[in-house]
């Protein structure tokens, strides 16, 4: 079965290219690596050489989810276990390769979340370290999205792509580890009627980047949409805020962690405000809820 190293990097699309490019370097604080005139840009949380990729287009949300497996042996299991499974895996061309600065890659589309899922296990390492400005990004944490089709995605992401449970709420949401990475979840799914980016989520390194943000976020007009509150699920102390798409992005201290052998089993939670934020917050309506999925438009609903 495939064995993944972590999420690697979330690819969003964004109207304003200048505005969002500054609001990732000088507000979530990612470090711009380089940006291609007319196409991508490239920023990093770790030596990897992006961890968030920018494109511009007139439908900002998700463009596609980038993962990392374990080494090359991985990846040409994955390759030929998709193709099996009749999902076609596309190789990237050699100038694609070149620049996501990333050795051999490929990608097909899940037909049932229709997110597109790249597959690579090499990636430039940086020279230098992530530098930190305003806050400490531990890592990049992790991509949820809204899906019709909630139960035939689930069994997909478990049976076809080697994902875990780590807990779920009946029929609404499910947090999935990429194993054996051991965070309790880099992949949520939530029920809903149509395909949509819910959010994605940074990981920083003390309580007080939380409490900083939120005072940054105030000071810059930046919408919070939910937090500081902590999350029962995986136990970690969140705040939420808006992009300049209104795209949400999530700030996370903490996070349960999962051995690969001998992990407890998933919990199913209830349906309750105390489950999303133990300390009983309430989120602006504008929380998670923008975002298209790209790929999902030809997806005849039924
Ligand atoms: C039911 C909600 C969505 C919830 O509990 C969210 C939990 C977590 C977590 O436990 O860390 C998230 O990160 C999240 O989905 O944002
Ligand atoms: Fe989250």
């Amino acid at each position: 079965m495939i064995r993944y190293q972590k999420l690697g990097y979330v690819a969003l699309n964004v109207s304003d290219m200048d505005k969002s490019c500054t609001f990732y370097e000088k507000i979530v604080g990612l470090q711009l690596v380089e940006r291609v005139k007319d196409g991508p840009a490239f920023f990093r949380c770790s030596r990897d050489h992006h961890n968030l990729v920018l494109y511009p287009s007139e439908r900002p949300g998700l463009k596609r989810v980038g993962l990392e497996v374990e080494n090359p042996e991985a990846l040409e299991q994955a390759f030929e276990h998709f193709t099996k499974a009749g999902l076609n895996p596309k190789e990237l061309n050699k100038n694609e390769q070149k620049m996501l600065a990333q050795g051999k890659t490929f990608r097909f589309k899940d037909p049932n979340s229709c997110i597109t899922f790249e597959f690579y296990s090499d990636i430039t390492q940086m020279a230098t370290e992530y530098k930190h400005t305003v806050t400490k990004i531990a890592r990049l944490g992790h991509v949820v999205v809204k899906v019709p089709e909630f139960e035939k995605t689930i069994k997909f992401l478990k049976e076809v792509m080697n994902f875990k449970t780590s807990d779920y709420l009946s029929e609404s949401i499910e947090f999935l580890r990429v194993f054996p990475n051991s965070y309790h979840h880099s992949f949520a799914v939530a029920r809903a009627a149509e395909h949509q980016f819910h959010h994605v989520n940074f990981m920083v390194t003390d309580i007080d980047d939380i409490g900083i943000a939120r005072n940054r976020m105030i000071n810059n007009g930046v919408t919070i949409t939910n937090g500081p509150g902590r999350h029962q699920p995986s136990g970690s102390i969140f705040l939420y805020y808006l992009d300049p798409d209104e795209l949400t992005i999530e700030y996370s201290f903490g996070m349960e962690e999962f051995p690969e052998e001998g992990a407890r089993k998933a919990k199913m939670l209830e349906r309750n405000r105390l489950t999303l934020d133990l300390w009983g917050g309430k989120p602006d309506p504008r929380n998670c809820a923008f975002g298209y999925i790209e790929g999902a438009e030809s997806k005849v609903q039924v």
